[in-house]
């Protein structure tokens, strides 16, 4: 779908092709939450998450995540991309708790619809996918983690990796399961979902949840070697194998687009889990205090 297209679909609330492009461009010449940095001769591009303080997945960041991952795919230099944060110390905090809590049900399902672009975008993607973990990734981080075809985690204790949606009164919807138990498996998924676990990197990497613990100054040339590794593999044939092991998990929302997101406007805008992000909120700003 061309760039303007994808941008109306994410921004349902644009009336015209002028509104559409003015808001894209007006996002654009605000700020670029999302920084990419190609190596045309090496066909690897690296797109680095810079929304501070925390890199949160904002309905902009979203956006551009969508409109960047676009102009990537429609690049046909480019064979390979590398997730990471430009600052270490927070890959992604997850969904931007503020697009969740104290808005109306049109901003909620809008908010909603663009995260499915971008995890259905990603998790399609025909490029060869690799996360750079250099930092903290709970949640909607891990699940941007999990989307890609191999992770490498730094070695710092202080960075945790996992769904722990449970530990904030949330339940993560059933294609983040998914995606989870298509990394480490049932078992390890049922204990990991119910009790929110967050992983530090060694326990990561036993579960399975990374596939490289490697020293935190080494992170990103791992990240390249793994890239080379998968580059080496011909495109067309790594392509189809990985559409075809992915796309059972990504038809079964395909299937359930609208009424996932119904379910989670109605979630999301109930007194009690409303009170229940309120609160999460509050620990965090009193964790820092
Ligand atoms: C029946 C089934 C129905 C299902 C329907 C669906 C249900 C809903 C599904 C929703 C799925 C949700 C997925 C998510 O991703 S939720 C987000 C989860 N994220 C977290 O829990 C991480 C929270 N943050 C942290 O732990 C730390 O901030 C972090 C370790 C990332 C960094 O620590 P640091 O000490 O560096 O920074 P601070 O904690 O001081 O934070 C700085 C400021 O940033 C704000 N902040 C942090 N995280 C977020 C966030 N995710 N969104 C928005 N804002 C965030 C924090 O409050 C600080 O703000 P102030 O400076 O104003 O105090």
């Amino acid at each position: 779908m061309a760039l303007a297209s994808r941008a109306r679909a994410l921004l349902p609330g644009a009336r015209s092709w002028g509104a559409v492009l003015a808001r894209v461009t007006a996002q654009r010449a605000m700020s670029h939450r999302v920084v990419v940095e190609t190596d045309a001769a090496a066909g690897v591009a690296v797109m680095k998450f810079r929304n501070p303080p925390v890199n949160s997945l904002s309905l902009e960041m979203v956006t551009e995540l969508v409109i960047n991952l676009e102009k990537l795919e429609n690049d046909k230099t480019v064979r390979g991309l590398i997730f990471t944060s430009e600052s270490p110390g927070v890959f992604s905090s997850g969904l931007n708790l503020l697009d969740m809590y104290g808005r109306n049900p049109a901003h909620y399902a809008e908010y909603w619809k663009a995260v499915q672009e971008l995890w259905l975008r990603l998790y399609q993607c025909p490029m060869v996918t690799v996360a750079t973990i250099n930092g903290a990734c709970p949640a909607g981080g891990c699940l941007i983690s999990m989307t890609c075809d191999y992770r490498v985690m730094a070695d710092n204790p202080k960075y945790t990796i996992g769904l722990n949606e449970t530990q904030l009164g949330i339940v993560a919807p059933f294609w983040f399961k998914d995606t989870l138990v298509n990394t480490i498996g049932y078992r390890a998924s049922e204990i990991s979902l119910q009790l929110g676990l967050l992983y530090p990197p060694a326990e990561a990497l036993r579960v399975g949840i990374v596939d490289k613990v490697v020293p935190e100054d080494q992170v990103h040339s791992a990240a390249l070697a793994v890239m080379a590794q998968w580059l080496a593999i011909p495109d067309h044939a790594r392509q189809l194998t990985k559409a075809m092991l992915r796309k059972p998990t990504v038809d079964n929302l395909v299937r359930q687009r609208d009424a996932d997101i119904q379910q989670f406007v109605s979630f999301i805008s109930r007194d009690s889990i409303q009170k229940g992000l309120q609160m999460y909120l509050q620990m965090l700003k009193q964790k820092k205090a």
